[in-house]
């Protein structure tokens, strides 16, 4: 993993999906197919968004999705049928989806922009990525576009009133947009960047705590008794407070994107010959970084197949090619991913909340995850308040 994650060796230009490209990237040149300088400099305008300061303005924004989020779950629990199980994957997603329009770029997402994300992330997930008229693809750019309409709306609103978009994403990137000499359009294709990587993902990373905690009584119970003991904390926490009080937690949100494939590969082209394990790499070589492999070495893991957040607690993946489901080196310089701590801490206490309000009936056999992280069928629950 080192190997590949030193840039010498190792250039991301030229080895990623054409998909991804036009769909993620809007066709242009953005920090995760950038190598050398450029990369690094860009890196640094996009890290300005990832202090801890901009996170904890980002938990503030998010506070409010938590009280959403349990409305939505009780109203879908209140009208669950006989057998009296909610999907919880979809309710989720959408919510997320809108919490994130709000923490990056200060949207009051209605369905709309919810549909135009859907249809994104299904262009891109299409098989065939095929541009014609009523592929499921074409309508993946269409969206792109609509979203790129409304980031150039929120652009203009920030303009005018950057006091009503004090802690968005965007305010972080548009502070520092004439110091790295960006134009609009490269920094709403990164912001695009952001919106994609986080709507898509974060949502399966909470299913998954929750799908991972079903198949661990014990740190269930742990994970719960923590948000019984802060529940005045955690729709005003910082991250300072994430760290100090919610441990248990945070590592219970860790061994989820530990353990499920959220990004099992990444690619590369060999940008010189070098050696790995005494094997020769000639230039040019077309190359993937086994993620997922490596976040269930056993070499690294104590039986990595349990779900197990106590591993932390004991020290366990604490080398800096262990725990790699956000890429691995240093962020400034190599492609790591710098949205891994918003994510960790915005997940962290919505699963707080979400453990504090309501009992999931979750089953050990709902951690088969047939394909990729998405919980099958939606997650179906029977839910049960555990508030009156
Ligand atoms: C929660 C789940 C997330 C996972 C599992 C994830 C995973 C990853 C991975 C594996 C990479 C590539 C690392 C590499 O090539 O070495 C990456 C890159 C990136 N991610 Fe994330 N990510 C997540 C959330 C986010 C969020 C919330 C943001 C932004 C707000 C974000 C922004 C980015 C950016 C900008 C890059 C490109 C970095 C570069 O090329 O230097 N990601 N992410």
């Amino acid at each position: 993993m080192a190997a590949f994650y030193d840039s010498l060796n190792v250039k991301r230009h030229g080895s990623e999906l054409g998909k991804f490209r036009k769909l993620v990237l809007n066709d242009q040149e953005a920090v995760p197919t950038m190598d050398g300088d450029a990369h690094r400099t860009r890196k640094a305008y996009l890290l300005a968004a990832h202090t801890s300061e901009w996170i904890d303005g980002y938990l503030k924004e998010s506070a409010e999705f938590q009280e959403k989020l349990v409305v939505l779950i009780k109203e879908a629990a209140a009208g669950a049928g006989v057998e009296g199980k909610v999907a919880l994957f979809p309710i989720i997603l959408k919510t997320y989806i809108k919490m994130l329009a709000k923490v990056w770029f200060g949207l009051e997402a209605g369905d709309e922009y919810v549909a135009n994300f859907l249809a994104l992330s299904a262009g891109f997930q299409a098989p065939l990525p095929i541009d014609l008229p009523g592929t499921t693809y074409r309508a993946g750019i269409v969206a792109r576009d609509a979203l790129f309409a409304t980031y150039a709306d929120q652009l203009a609103k920030h303009r005018k009133n950057p006091d009503a978009y004090k802690h968005t994403a965007l305010s972080a990137l548009l502070a520092k947009q004439q110091e790295y000499e960006l134009s609009d359009l490269m920094m709403l294709t990164e912001l695009h960047h952001f919106v994609f990587a986080s709507s898509g993902l974060m949502a399966p990373v909470l299913c998954a705590a929750l799908m991972g905690l079903g198949t661990n009584p014990e740190a269930l119970a742990r994970a719960r008794a923590e948000a019984d003991a802060h529940a005045d904390l955690l729709s005003s926490a910082s991250t300072a407070d994430i760290g100090n009080q919610l441990p248990f937690l945070a590592w219970t949100i860790k061994e989820a994107t530990r353990k499920y494939a959220f990004i099992p590969i990444q690619l590369g082209l060999a940008n010189r010959e070098f050696e790995v394990d005494g094997y020769t790499i000639p230039s040019g070589t077309f190359l993937i970084a086994g993620l997922h492999a490596t976040d269930m070495d056993p070499a690294i893991w104590t039986a990595p197949e349990k779900f197990d957040p106590a591993r932390y607690e004991r020290g366990e993946g604490l080398g800096d090619f262990d725990h790699v489901p956000f890429g691995a080196g240093n962020k400034a310089q190599t492609h790591r991913c710098p949205g891994g701590p918003a994510a960790a801490s915005m997940s962290t206490v919505i699963l707080g909340r979400l453990l504090l309000e309501f009992d999931f009936g979750l089953e050990a056999g709902q951690d088969q995850v047939p394909k990729g992280p998405l919980p099958a069928n939606g997650l179906p629950v029977k839910i049960t308040s555990r508030r009156a």
